[in-house]
């Protein structure tokens, strides 16, 4: 860890040596793309006409057909133009039950999985018994690799007291195996579909495709809300400008692209662009604020600030520097002014104090376990670790974006604590996992794999592993909390489920924010930058 001297105080302050930002902010408000015309707007909205009649052909006769086609349209980024139909055929497949007396293991896995994402309560029994089935033929026959890997898709929606996610993923891994399949598997092993975010796999999911229809769609689509996420882009990159706060706080990381980009990975729709702008000034903020607790501030400095959010008074703050008051206060003043003008609602405020008192309280317990020497238990970080993953915080801020009513928002946030919290856990396990390397070579403060490690005295792969099924374990809530969720709030708790997908993809291979030009350059060059060629 290197240490840099404060010029005002004697406090030897740290720094992280994050890496400048890579982002060249002058070209990028220089994008342009010929999505934006209208002739392209024209043709999509003829082609969903087109969609929608295929999608309204093909009744009970064949539900693998339309299962595999909503599938697609997930996949796609397509489906949020078909909710409603999409809603009332699964309200009639599961009528029909067509998994009853059905003997194919793909189309029953693929049954299970769909129904599931989108809050149906189906039963597992289906998929238990054919594999029972299967164990029993002749090993020497090649398993159907399709259904394997459906299996291995359909376990990650299991819940808490089945046992269907342990089974099928040991029955789906020893069949691919055998079957050659290891590629495929350790692909989704690692971001199995219901872990992952549609948006940032639409691209692949498109390319080479674009024959039929349905594809021809998706690659418009795609390429005319990237052009409105590049103004989007603009204009929050003018705002960051403006804030100058990077060529003043120089320990902070300059990660505003890659903020918009968490932001998009949550909501891409057209319709949420505001969410999109104040979610990523809230992570910028989330971004710096954690810096100020994990390496800049002393104890002192770090006490006097946690006061100052939660009196929500500047003038507490006697000592760090005046351009984190302003950036912190003025930031979150104008969304709050934002919000009400746009939603024509009371002041959202005193919910925003609330929040960030919480998460700036968080960081504060542990600056306060680095500064003493505390080690603390997994469970006594993980049950502080939580608030400090920012989840609670980015939670509000998505369910006040995406309602028109706030009233109805903070109803949400306030019925859905059990599932903000394992989703703000499984934010928290993998950031960890992504970040406790570089963290355990600064001497950062605890994370889960450190707490883990010492507490059973196991290795760092050991405890690795074990935090893994603690991320499996919050899924298992999730998946149960959202199925038994009012159905008029499933839509907007998905939401807020999506950030534990962004957490998995962001630091899936290591942090994805701290180090700026691996896996998530490519990710914001191929979601925000470059339009998919299309013929
Ligand atoms: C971008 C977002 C919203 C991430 C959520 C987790 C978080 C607070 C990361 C801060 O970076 P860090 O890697 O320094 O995390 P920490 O210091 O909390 O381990
Ligand atoms: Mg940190």
């Amino acid at each position: 860890m290197e240490m840099i001297e404060s010029p005002n105080d004697s406090h030897a302050r740290r720094t992280a040596n994050y890496k400048p930002n890579i982002w060249n902010y002058d070209h990028l408000q220089s994008l342009t793309s010929i999505y934006h015309e209208d002739k392209y707007r024209r043709e999509a909205e003829t082609l969903k006409e087109e969609v929608r009649g295929i999608l309204g052909a093909f009744d009970e006769e064949d539900p693998l057909y339309k299962l595999e086609l909503i599938d697609e349209m997930d996949r796609l980024a397509l489906s949020s133009y078909f909710v409603e139909e999409i809603c009332e055929s699964l309200a009639s497949l599961k009528s029909s039950n067509p998994s009853a007396g059905n003997e194919d293991l793909y189309s029953t896995a693929l049954y299970f999985r769909i129904l599931r994402q989108h809050g149906h309560h189906v039963s597992p029994d289906a998929i238990h018994r054919l594999m029972d089935k299967e164990e029993k033929l002749v090993m020497s026959a090649r398993s159907d690799g399709k259904a394997m890997l459906e299996v291995f898709e359909a376990s990650h929606l299991g819940l808490e007291d089945e046992c269907l996610i342990d089974r099928a993923k040991a029955f789906a891994t020893k069949h691919l195996r055998l079957s050659n399949f290891n590629d495929d598997l350790d692909k989704i092993a690692k971001c199995p579909l219901h872990w992952s975010v549609n948006w940032y796999n639409a691209r692949k999911h498109i390319q080479g495709k674009n024959k039929s229809t349905l594809h021809r769609l998706a690659g418009l689509s795609f390429n005319i809300i990237q052009v409105q996420h590049q103004n989007e882009l603009k204009e929050v990159l003018r705002w960051w400008r403006n804030l100058g706060i990077s060529e003043v706080l120089t320990f902070t990381r300059d990660r505003v692209v890659e903020s918009f980009l968490w932001a998009v990975g949550v909501a891409y729709e057209p319709q949420y662009g505001s969410l999109r702008k104040w979610l990523t000034k809230a992570i910028s903020l989330v971004l710096i604020i954690d810096d100020v607790y994990d390496i800049y501030g002393s104890n002192h400095e770090l006490h006097q600030f946690t006061t100052a959010v939660e009196r929500w008074d500047p003038t507490e703050i006697q000592q760090l520097p005046e351009a984190i008051k302003s950036c912190f206060y003025d930031t979150i003043n104008n969304m709050d002014h934002e919000i009400q003008k746009e939603k024509g609602c009371d002041s959202v405020l005193p919910h925003l104090k609330k929040v960030w008192t919480g998460f700036c309280k968080a960081l504060f317990v542990e600056a306060k376990w680095y500064h003493s020497g505390h080690s603390p238990s997994l469970s006594e970080y993980l049950d502080n670790g939580w608030t400090s993953s920012s989840g609670p915080l980015l939670s509000l801020h998505i369910l006040i974006g995406i309602s028109h009513d706030i009233t109805q928002a903070i109803h949400v946030f306030n019925s859905s604590k059990e599932i903000i919290r394992h989703s703000s856990l499984i934010i928290r396990l993998c950031n960890d996992q992504g970040t406790s390397k570089a963290e355990l070579e600064r001497g950062d403060a605890h994370s889960s794999i450190l707490c883990r490690m010492r507490e059973a005295n196991v290795t760092e792969a050991a405890a690795r592993g074990h935090i893994k099924s603690l991320v499996t374990d919050s899924w298992k809530k999730i998946n149960g909390l959202f199925i038994s969720a009012p159905r008029s709030q499933q839509p907007m708790i998905r939401y807020v489920v999506n950030t534990a997908r962004v957490a998995s993809f962001i630091y899936q291979n290591g942090d994805g924010f701290g180090v700026q030009d691996r896996e998530t350059r490519d990710q914001v060059l191929s979601c925000l930058i470059e339009p998919l060629p299309l013929a």
